[in-house]
């Protein structure tokens, strides 16, 4: 009994411990699930990424977007610290030209707003913007944002050694403009060499849907009904929309059923992961900033439907699936895109090669959803811009007749403004065409 008693003493002095130890790891299980969940900085510095591709390829207004207007379509609005964030992002991100923007949108609502928030940020502000004016090259107005900030914070080391230092270039620099004496104020994009390049702003301008001439033989441009004296289309045609000639593009319209769009988001949306692509230089699939979506693919494995709807993609093109890849299914939010590229591997990639079933002859894409704003394929080589339309489905082929890549099939997903998009991507290969599109010596159609 003796025994008992001690030995359950000892135990109630020991226990307390190691239900603590027992309350604290479970405490910490539950944090770390829910960190799981919680927006990590990619997801921050994503989304704003996002926000200022849109604002750039859109050329939507500041002032706009933080009062809450996205394009004329309401949004939330943007407090004074979001615009700051924004600014503070792009900063580190060595992007002047947006900081300048989003800091002077959060000093404005700074100013008209909380005087609490004022006190506190004001000079915080000021010091992000009056260094990106600087770097902008507008030397007068950093050094009198400097002076306006010294009035709230006298004793800012910084601000007292960049007021002497922006003092000085101001003495030095015999060019009055770059000084800024004609009280211009100047805020160039910083763009790469690639993204001042022509093929970048036509894309840019065919995603806010201008007219471009190269757009060539719109008035030759015809719709049919399409058969290819195929069962399938017997009852009800493929209504075709011929887009381009040469190199052939064209829009099929209500050729997938709302039930079948269902089918399809059904499926994938389980399977999305973050879209890849295939790294040249390493031969491994990577994600990266010029392909936002998430995506998945779709086999026969996972319903039967799926090989409905790879029978009738081979009787609207007339070619055969057998070496089709299986069908994609990708949704891009806010801000998704895939910047230009080819859908066919350049000799130097030999991207197909283990596959043995040749280069990628041609595209079909479905749109499944419709888009509100921005999401359009561009061709900026040709002009073209299809805006997405749900049920329809763009076909072009990819390849010359001899095998050789069309370059002008060069496009481009633009940025998503408003709504998601949703599309699905059926890349049908070379191989098994002998008889559906026999290969030539030349490279005409
Ligand atoms: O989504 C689009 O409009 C184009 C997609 C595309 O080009 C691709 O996935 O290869
Ligand atoms: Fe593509």
């Amino acid at each position: 009994m003796q025994k008992g008693t001690s030995h359950r003493r000892s135990e109630n002095m020991w226990q307390p411990k190691k239900y603590a130890w027992r309350n604290l790891q479970k405490l910490a299980d539950k944090v770390d699930e829910l960190r799981q969940q919680l927006p990590t900085y990619e997801d921050l510095s994503g989304s704003v990424s996002a926000l200022l591709r849109l604002q750039d390829v859109y050329k939507l207004d500041t002032t706009e977007l933080a009062h809450g207007s996205v394009g004329g379509v309401p949004s939330s609005q943007l407090s004074a610290w979001d615009c700051f964030e924004l600014g503070r992002l792009s900063y580190n991100e060595e992007d002047f030209y947006h900081t300048i923007m989003w800091m002077e949108e959060a000093l404005e609502k700074v100013r008209h707003g909380d005087p609490e928030w004022y006190e506190d940020n004001m000079a915080s502000i000021i010091d992000y913007l009056a260094f990106a004016q600087y770097k902008q090259g507008n030397v007068r107005r950093a050094l009198q944002l400097t002076n306006e900030m010294l009035e709230l914070a006298p004793d800012h080391e910084r601000a007292r050694s960049n007021k002497l230092y922006y003092e000085r270039v101001l003495h030095d620099d015999t060019d009055s403009k770059k000084r800024g004496e004609d009280g211009e104020i100047t805020n160039k994009r910083q763009l790469d060499e690639y993204r001042s390049g022509e093929e970048y702003m036509t894309y840019e301008a065919l995603c806010r849907g201008e007219n471009l001439k190269k757009y060539k033989h719109k008035d030759r441009l015809f719709c049919r009904y399409r058969t290819n004296d195929h069962p399938l289309l017997f009852l009800s045609p493929a209504k075709e929309e011929v887009l381009y000639f040469n190199p052939y593009i064209a829009m099929f319209h209500d050729v997938i059923s709302d039930k079948e769009i269902k089918m399809l988001k059904t499926l994938a949306t389980p399977k999305l992961g973050r879209a890849t692509v295939h790294n040249p230089k390493t031969g491994k699939l990577e994600t990266a900033a010029y392909r936002v979506s998430k995506s998945c693919w779709l086999s026969e494995y996972d319903s039967p439907d799926i090989g409905m709807i790879n029978a009738k993609i081979a009787a609207m093109t007339g070619l055969n699936m057998e070496t089709a890849e299986e069908l994609q299914i990708a949704n891009y939010g806010i801000g998704g895109q895939y910047e230009p590229h080819y859908d066919f591997a350049r000799k130097e990639e030999n991207a197909f090669k283990d596959l043995g079933t040749g280069n990628r002859i041609a595209t079909l894409m479905y749109y499944i959803s419709d888009v509100q704003a921005g999401g359009a394929t561009v061709f900026p080589y040709l002009g073209l811009k299809v805006f997405p339309k749900k049920a329809a489905a763009l076909f072009w082929y990819n390849l010359y007749k001899n095998g050789e890549g069309i370059y002008d099939t060069r496009h481009a997903a633009c940025p998503v403004l408003v709504g998601s998009k949703w599309v699905s991507n059926k890349w049908i290969h070379e191989r098994g065409q002998e008889f559906h599109r026999p290969c030539g010596l030349f490279e005409e159609e």
